[in-house]
């Protein structure tokens, strides 16, 4: 495992700048390199103020396809919506101008998930920056504890970049990118807030532990960026 780096701030709002300007730094230096950029997101209740502060950051969005780390499987009309979260705070002024690649299409996850991989690979390019939430019971992106898929999902040699998952501690069924896609990342954050996830963090890093934020951790090929505030 490539030790990750913590860095913690006093407040939400200094995460989010930090975040911020860690993430377009990638992002345009990814746009300088190859001219384009892709950066996939995760949803919740967490990155809100993140995203407002990154949709301000002076890139060129246009160069920018922005993606989901997952998706409820839930239209963009539902308040459950990753992709309407995302529309609504960080599709906004300078990164309005990006484009957007969502993972829900139809609502037949079958379908949503053969529509997902087709257009994920249409991109012809890797993901540069990952930002990865944490729920308290370890899982990262949709790799639920209890998913049926877990193991496949987990995969580094996996060959499915996208995947549907049927987990009951998630509520309903979910689309996700896999592991391989997500190590791709040059840069890997993990955003988290307050005590519990903290607590859940710390339990993650335990010797032995094999929550699934810890098998990103342990696979990832750089260090895992940890982004926490109170
Ligand atoms: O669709 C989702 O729910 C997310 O992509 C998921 O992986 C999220 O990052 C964690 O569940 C943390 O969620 P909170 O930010 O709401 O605690």
């Amino acid at each position: 495992m490539a030790s990750p780096n913590l860095h913690e701030f006093e407040t939400r709002g200094d995460l989010a700048r930090a975040l911020a300007q860690a993430v377009s730094e990638h992002l345009a230096a990814a746009i300088k390199a190859s001219g384009g950029a892709v950066l996939a997101v995760s949803g919740g209740s967490t990155p809100g103020l993140f995203f407002e502060t990154l949709s301000s950051a002076d890139i060129d969005w246009s160069k920018v396809t922005v993606t989901l780390v997952d998706e409820r499987l839930v239209p963009d009309t539902s308040p459950r919506s990753n992709a309407a979260l995302v529309k609504s705070k960080l599709l906004v002024n300078r990164a309005s101008a990006a484009t957007f690649l969502p993972l829900y299409k139809s609502g037949d996850l079958a379908s949503d998930t053969a529509s997902a991989r087709h257009r994920f690979k249409a991109l012809g390019r890797s993901i540069d920056v990952a930002i990865l939430g944490m729920g308290n019971d370890g899982h990262t992106a949709s790799f639920f504890p209890d998913a049926d898929e877990l193991e496949a999902l987990l995969d580094p040699a996996g060959a499915q970049t996208v995947s549907g998952v049927h987990a009951v501690s998630a509520g309903e069924s979910r689309l996700t990118l896999t592991l391989p896609p997500l190590l791709d990342a040059g840069f890997i954050a993990l955003h988290i807030e307050g005590a519990e996830k903290m607590t859940t963090l710390e339990r993650a890093l335990a010797p032995g532990a094999h929550l699934p934020i810890r098998r990103v951790m342990d696979a990832a090929r750089q260090p895992v960026e940890i982004y926490w505030a109170p």
